[in-house]
């Protein structure tokens, strides 16, 4: 497993009303497999991501990395651990500077780590997330959606991560870009043997990019298993109900 989530729990205490929005979730993640989890608004997805990523604290439960507790962490270990966890956001463009190049941006990422990819290889990745050297030499607000998304997949992949975290990485792009972007991720990560936890609405393209579903409501795992036989076979009436939706 590389990654385990073991009975995590996040509430949210200063609002009038606490709300629990991660509640007592336990899965894991196989290395070189895709997993989505799915649900609806408010089901508790960009929590879970938060808390993998330490942008929030959780308040029980563990989160374990190829095997190391990493719930509670600090700043330098974090650090260290955003190398081998990189994140694709919902919003491309605001994750890049506007003032600066794409190609800088990506670069950054690798000098941020002293790492260094060799040119020919550099060049090799631009090809195969379809951009082009010239399109990377224009700042974000010079390129598409789709565009910024593959930079973006770029920035990450350049750092050779263990796992790859999308947050709705294709919900603000047309329906054809997310298709291309759904499948530039599929090949990216079965290529260089990337897991990825992919959170999303959206069932249909969670149904094309995943090799295992996680089905979440108000924070509680509902179902999982693999996507063929949750698809096709699914067991619980809420994820019947989110299937019907489809239709
Ligand atoms: N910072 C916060 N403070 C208080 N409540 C929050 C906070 N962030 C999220 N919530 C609440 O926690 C619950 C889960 O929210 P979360 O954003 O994790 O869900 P989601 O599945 O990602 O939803 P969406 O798809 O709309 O982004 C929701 O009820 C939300 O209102």
């Amino acid at each position: 497993m590389l990654l385990e989530i073991r009975d995590l729990v996040k509430e949210y205490t200063h609002s009038a009303r606490p709300i629990r929005a991660v509640d007592h979730l336990s899965f894991s993640l196989t290395e070189g497999e895709i997993t989505g989890v799915c649900g609806e608004s408010g089901s508790g997805k960009s929590t879970l991501i938060r808390l993998i990523c330490q942008f929030t604290p959780a308040d029980s439960g563990q989160i374990l990395f190829a095997g190391k507790d990493i719930t509670h962490l600090s700043q330098s270990e974090r650090r260290e651990l955003y190398r081998h966890i990189q994140l694709v956001f919902q919003n491309p463009f605001r994750s890049f500077h506007p003032r600066f190049t794409l190609e800088h941006s990506v670069r950054a990422g690798l000098y941020n780590y002293h790492l260094e990819v060799p040119e020919e290889q550099f060049q090799s990745l631009i090809r195969e997330v379809q951009l082009t050297p010239e399109t990377l030499r224009r700042y974000p607000h010079q390129v598409s959606g789709g565009e910024c998304q593959r930079a973006a997949i770029l920035r990450a992949l350049c750092l050779q991560p263990q796992l790859l975290l999308c947050d709705e990485a294709t919900s603000a792009l047309d329906v054809s870009t997310r298709l291309e972007i759904v499948r530039l991720l599929r090949e990216t990560c079965r290529r260089h043997h990337i897991t990825c936890l992919f959170i999303t609405h959206d069932l249909r393209l969670a149904q094309i990019l995943c090799d295992r579903i996680v089905i979440l409501h108000q924070g509680r795992l509902v179902e999982e298993g693999p996507a063929t036989d949750i698809f096709q076979h699914p067991q619980e009436a809420y994820t019947k109900e989110l299937l019907d939706s489809l239709l």
